[in-house]
């Protein structure tokens, strides 16, 4: 009788509990949704205020300055106005309007503060870029990174920028789960350098833009940070590698445009969708005028390069403002990496940097009236990097394909190859088959191919497959593929054959479904060969051949990175003779992008947006002590450093 009743007393406690645990997970999901809903209104607001803003920020007289004769007479929220000699203009004053403007007294945190938004939408899905402009010496380096001696108040944006990704992230985590990496390089005279390499980074990189990966610079050392103190290690490092010399006009000027790139990825915890973003923070060499600047020889050499890559970013910003289906891009190494954040899927921020002194008003003006050409700038709605289930399913089904698509040739080949008895030993399971490396002749890969696709296109009817495989990229992250390998890239080059896999003889009866499910992933995790060039001290990854066992998927990836690349630019590889993409891929680059005659640009055509260089701003208190960590460019590019990662003085933990 007892018995009975308590088990019914359980049982009703246990229905009970059931019930209490119901409502709780629809409170959860309602949360969650609330969540989402907050985030869309947010990047809404964000929308709304402009996808390029323009900042203004006025540095203070230097110490030893003499301070009376400020240019700048009046700031008022988002307005300045400067003093104009008559010469400039006759009113003897001129006013400018920005998203904001931050006046000589303007602390760290305060100019931080009014970037913090775009910071999050990183976290949720966004490109963002966030650069410095101005003449030399007006306050670039102090804005992103700080004074020479850094303290906790002189953090600038890059430190700032990191610390709040951390945080946003911590207080996300029982949503989302982040993984946060960084990349940071430097433009040098037109050449790209890893200034996290632990070789001083005197290997030229290639920029690859609209690349599946999500990486611009994919052979840069790509590091994961999950505190402040790692980005202080590694941003000290970057920092140390960065060429400067000294000039007539600053005693240690930036002679390169230096861009920290941080890649974030996030996995929705609910809905298994993954979010990617990425940011640059840019901070461009000084212009200068090169007869005042006094400077030869090499450093005449940089200087030009500085101005005309200038010159380009104010180029490829005019033939945004005024619509033109031609953006070029392409005439510089800046407007090259900085492509995905300039032109209309990203969110783009620009600190226009001033000096005070009256001497260099002319700087200042012209330096102005780009910042205003920039702020007129409509990028259109930004656009979100979602690679949701649908898309995840589709890309297994195209691998598995491929992979059948192997399997079969491999067969073919080896019947081809084998004399009858052997084919009846393999079939009567005596003899294993083995499966060398092949080639085929690209014909007959491509009806194969051809049929595949389309097979997935119906299968797939609802879907755009265009959009999905050049919108709704993989993972940013390497994939994995045990048994599976590309063969070298540069044989194909002839065009007339196309390289397939080769498959590893004792690996080929792993070949299955379930195989490719492991080595597509779920496109989340960082996984471990992902950091493939560890340098232990300092968390760097070295130079290594990547680890990455390449796939037939990893050959779509590639060939997609050849057809998704620069619209707006002709495509040379043909010119080049470079590899042909399988006819699969033909099939979709096909829809993607028609081939262009190269367009040949008229001088007069070109309006270039770009303010004289400046002229000598004598700041020399200021600039007479070299800063910490920069590397004094003798006869090229950065000095070769040892990578210790021990850095010291500079590390500190934010709370
Ligand atoms: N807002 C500021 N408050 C105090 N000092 C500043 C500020 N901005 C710049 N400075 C100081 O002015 C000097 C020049 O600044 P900085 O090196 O950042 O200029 P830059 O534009 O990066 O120059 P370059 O293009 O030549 O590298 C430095 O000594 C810096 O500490």
């Amino acid at each position: 009788m007892v018995y009975k009743f308590m088990k019914s007393q359980y049982s009703e406690e246990f229905s009970n509990l059931g019930k209490h645990l119901q409502i709780l997970a629809h409170a959860a999901s309602g949360y969650h949704k609330v969540l989402e809903e907050n985030r869309k209104l947010y990047n809404q607001v964000q929308d709304l205020k402009g996808n390029i803003r323009v900042y203004c920020r006025v540095r203070p007289f230097l110490p030893g300055q003499f301070s009376s004769m400020s240019a700048v007479s009046h700031i008022d929220d988002g307005n300045i106005t400067v003093i104009t000699p008559a010469k400039y203009c006759k009113e003897g004053h001129k006013s400018f309007t920005f998203n904001k403007v931050f006046g000589p007294t303007a602390t760290q945190e305060e100019v931080f503060s009014d970037t913090q938004p775009l910071i999050r939408s990183v976290l949720d899905g966004y490109n963002v870029c966030i650069f410095a402009y101005g003449q030399t010496g007006s306050g670039k380096t102090y804005t992103m990174s700080g004074p020479k001696e850094l303290t906790e108040e002189g953090l600038g944006v890059n430190y700032r920028a990191l610390n709040d990704l951390f945080h946003i992230s911590e207080q996300r985590k029982d949503t989302f789960c982040y993984e946060i990496a960084v990349q940071m390089i430097e433009i040098y005279n037109e050449q790209v350098r890893d200034l996290l390499a632990n070789d001083g980074g005197n290997r030229r990189l290639e920029i690859r833009n609209s690349s599946q990966k999500g990486l611009n610079v994919p052979d840069a050392n790509l590091i994961p940070v999950v505190s402040t103190s790692d980005v202080i290690e590694l941003m000290n490092l970057g920092q140390k590698n960065r060429a400067v010399s000294s000039t007539a006009m600053n005693d240690r000027s930036s002679r390169s445009h230096s861009c920290l790139t941080i890649h974030v990825q996030a996995k929705d915890l609910t809905s298994g969708n993954v979010l990617r973003g990425c940011m640059h923070l840019v901070d461009l060499a000084g212009s200068e005028r090169v007869d005042k600047s006094e400077v030869k020889g090499d450093r005449l050499k940089e200087a030009q390069h500085i101005n005309k890559s200038l010159s380009a970013l104010g180029d490829v910003i005019s033939a945004l403002a005024q619509k033109n289906t031609h953006i070029p891009y392409r005439n510089s190494k800046l407007t090259q990496l900085l492509q995905d954040s300039l032109g209309g899927q990203a969110k783009t921020l620009m600190f226009v940097h001033i000096s005070p002194e009256m001497d260099a008003i002319g700087e200042t003006l012209s330096t102005l009236k780009f910042a205003e050409r920039v702020a007129t700038v409509e990028l259109g709605a930004a656009k979100k990097n979602k690679d949701n289930g649908e898309v995840k399913e589709l890309r297994e089904q195209i691998a598995s394909l491929k992979a059948a698509l192997a399997r079969r040739e491999g067969e073919t080949h080896i019947r081809s190859t084998m004399s009858s008895p052997d084919i009846y030993r393999m079939k009567s399971g005596a003899i294993s088959p083995s499966y060398p490396s092949f080639r085929q002749p690209m014909e007959d890969v491509g009806n194969i191919e051809v049929q595949s696709n389309s097979a997935l296109m119906q299968k797939g009817a609802n879907y755009d497959i265009r959009e999905l495989l050049m919108e709704t990229n993989p993972s940013p992250w390497p994939e994995s593929c045990a048994g599976l390998q590309k063969t070298d890239d540069k044989e194909t080059s002839s065009g007339e054959w196309v390289d397939k896999v080769i498959i590893n003889k004792h690996e080929a009866v792993a070949r299955d479904e379930d195989l490719l499910r492991d080595w597509e992933g779920d496109g989340t995790q960082l996984p471990a060969y992902f950091y493939q060039r560890y340098i232990p001290d300092v968390r760097v990854y070295r130079d290594q051949p990547r680890n990455r066992a390449e796939s037939v998927a990893t050959d779509d990836s590639d060939d997609l990175d050849l057809a998704t690349s620069d619209s707006s630019e002709p495509d040379m590889s043909w010119q080049f003779n470079l590899p042909k993409p399988s006819a699969a891929i033909n099939v979709v680059e096909s829809r993607i992008k028609k081939p262009q005659t190269k367009t040949i640009k008229s001088p007069d055509v070109r309006t270039s947006l770009i303010p004289s260089p400046s002229r000598k701003v004598s700041n020399g208190a200021g600039r007479t002590t070299s800063r910490p960590g920069r590397n004094p460019v003798s006869g090229g590019i950065g000095g070769k450093r040892s990578v210790s990662g021990k850095v010291g003085s500079g590390k500190q933990s934010l709370h």
